[in-house]
């Protein structure tokens, strides 16, 4: 297959380069990454370990290709729709953390936009280079749910480069269940210069399940079934899962960068508000997480 790796940061980089043990792949990066890959490869190690020579380049214009995976962050994905829709595509597959990614390809992108959720865990060590920081597993399928044989195509393609994959009928619920354990984990953490085990102790751990509970009345009035219960047990799953873990938006705070909080709180917020489900919690992460980086100029 021919694949095109839109935002080759940790996470486009850890996937691409698994993708290219068995697949054409190209990777759209920034100036020193690209230019580190184009003359000595990637190199990955970590969890896994493989030496791969994938092309790279900084120009996502007029890419032809089966499939584009979309890694860039949520606030990238707009441009990265625009300049993807300059080529020629079969399918697309957005791998990012929050919602509505997937929407906005599809506004853009004159092929079929499939939906997928990743727990694999990628750091970037230096230019041409990324560690895998956790095996885990990729989901894949229709964004509205049920199947397709493009997606067991791809399916298929991710397998085969020993990716662990799974098709799946109901990436809705997966993604408004991810988004729950985000809108817990992530705003918390980062506010509060905490590792993900933080939250499972009380009063936090409350605070966790309100934004939790609030993103499954989002969900249930989505018409996606997704319980109290089911959302707060997840949360508390992941964060046992990955108590040392610094969550990605504690990571971007504590480096001065901009975080995905539109795409994950903000989200359930606006979301809400057009169905009709008042979501305090989230309201408050979200505008505390935006005050701050408003403070710094990021937004
Ligand atoms: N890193 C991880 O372990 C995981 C990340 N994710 C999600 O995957 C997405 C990507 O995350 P990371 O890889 O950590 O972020 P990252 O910031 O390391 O990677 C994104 C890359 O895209 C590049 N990019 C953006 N626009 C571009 C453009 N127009 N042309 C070329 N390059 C462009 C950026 O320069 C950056 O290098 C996020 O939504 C994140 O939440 C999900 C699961 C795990
Ligand atoms: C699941 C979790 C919270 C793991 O850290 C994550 O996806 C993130 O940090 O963005």
């Amino acid at each position: 297959m021919d694949i095109v790796v839109f935002g080759a940061g940790s996470l486009g980089s850890l996937v691409g380069g698994l993708l290219a043990r068995e697949h054409d792949v190209t990777l759209v990066g920034r100036n020193a990454h690209v230019d580190q890959i184009e003359r000595n490869g990637l190199r990955i190690d970590g969890r896994l370990d493989t030496h791969v020579f994938p092309s790279a380049t900084t120009d996502g214009t007029g890419l032809d290709a089966d499939l584009a995976v979309v890694t860039v962050k949520a606030f990238d994905t707009d441009a990265a729709a625009r300049t993807l829709a300059t080529g020629s595509l079969d399918a697309a597959l957005s791998l990012q953390n929050g919602m509505g990614n997937e929407a906005t390809l599809a506004a853009h992108l004159d092929c079929p936009v499939l939906a997928g959720t990743i727990t694999y865990g990628a750091m970037f060590v230096e230019p041409g280079h990324v560690e895998c920081t956790g095996i885990g597993e990729l989901a894949l399928g229709p964004r509205d749910g049920g199947s397709s044989p493009l997606a067991d195509r791809i399916g298929t393609a991710f397998g085969a480069a020993d990716i662990e994959t799974t098709v799946a009928m109901d990436m809705p619920r997966r993604l408004w269940r991810k988004l729950a354990v985000n809108a817990a984990i992530n705003p918390i953490t980062a506010l509060a210069r905490v590792e993900n085990g933080a939250i499972l102790d009380p009063p936090t751990a409350d605070l966790a399940a309100a934004a939790a509970r609030e993103t499954a009345q989002v969900a249930r009035a989505d018409s996606v079934d997704l319980t109290d219960t089911e959302a707060t047990d997840a949360v508390k799953s992941v964060a046992t899962a990955t108590a040392a873990n610094r969550s990605s938006m504690l990571q971007d705070v504590e480096s001065g960068a901009r975080t995905e909080i539109d795409a994950i709180s903000g989200y359930v917020v606006d979301r809400g508000e057009e169905l009709g489900v008042d979501t305090p919690t989230n309201r408050t992460l979200a505008t505390t997480v935006r005050t701050w980086e408003r403070g710094l100029g990021l937004r």
